[in-house]
């Protein structure tokens, strides 16, 4: 049976960061009641904007940060401190500024190759679940995170899976990897849809206009039977919540 999901709609990008703020708190606050822990999945990309107010007073003391761990849906093979690294992006919009153990943060390993960063990511992930550290799908036999954080590109992507691209189909692995990335950089690493749906909760954040079009596909009534965008591919075991504001939902 398809999750359920759940639409909002918002006047402002304001009103979209601090409805995630609370969406978020929310989720860690049952989350750390239930497991311990809060397990949370990372985009790049303009989320780590929106994700502002969880940094600031009333959010920023609303939850126990230490129980937090941080995982990288996708990510660029490059340093960790180049401006391409979405780990840069996300210490320094976000991480740097809570108070998360740096040993609950978890970068991809630095001078690998795509394919090297890529299986010895998948591993670390297969050692937390071993360890019991990472929750594991009774379904699936994936990890299962807590909450992912998915951003979307205006032609459809989430995470590095693209378009025309064929890592979109991966059944097996749970990360894996591309050396022909159409967004730059082009050498990255991803997770995998089986990985991405084997979540409790995805929130889909999406603000301003260039969105609006693979919104309408993803969420109105009259595309499904076209041959699927990467994001009508998310499809979590859990809860699916669209956060949206006025532009990027400008065409439903
Ligand atoms: O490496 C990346 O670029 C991101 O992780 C990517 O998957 C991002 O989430 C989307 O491209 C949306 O990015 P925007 O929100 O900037 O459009």
């Amino acid at each position: 049976m398809a999750p359920p999901t759940t639409i909002h709609k918002f006047e402002s990008e304001e009103q979209v960061a601090v409805a995630l703020a609370i969406y978020i708190l929310h989720l860690s606050v049952k989350s750390i009641a239930a497991n311990g822990t809060f397990s949370v999945v990372l985009s790049g990309g303009t989320l780590i904007h929106t994700l502002r107010k969880l940094t600031e007073p009333p959010y920023v003391s609303s939850t126990d940060w230490s129980k937090w761990l941080i995982f990288f849906l996708d990510e660029r093979v490059v340093p960790l401190d180049h401006p391409d690294s979405n780990y840069k992006l996300a210490y320094d919009g976000f991480l740097r500024k809570v108070s998360i153990p740096e040993s609950n943060i978890y970068p991809i390993k630095e001078k690998l190759s795509p394919e090297e960063a890529a299986d010895e990511y998948e591993e670390r992930l297969k050692h937390l679940v071993a360890n019991g550290t990472l929750k594991t799908s009774p379904t699936t036999g994936f990890a299962k995170f807590d909450l992912m954080l998915v951003g979307m590109g205006p032609e459809g992507h989430v995470a590095s899976l693209f378009c025309w691209h064929f890592q979109r189909f991966e059944k097996k692995k749970w990360v894996t990897f591309i050396t022909d990335s159409p967004k730059p950089p082009p050498r990255r690493i991803t997770f995998t849809f089986p990985l991405i749906n084997s979540a409790d909760e995805i929130a889909m954040v999406v603000t301003g206009e260039d969105a609006a079009d693979a919104v309408k596909v993803a969420l109105g009534k009259h595309y499904a039977d076209y041959y699927p965008l990467p994001v009508q591919k998310v499809s979590p075991e859990g809860g699916l919540t669209w956060f949206l504001d006025k532009e990027a939902a400008s065409e439903l």
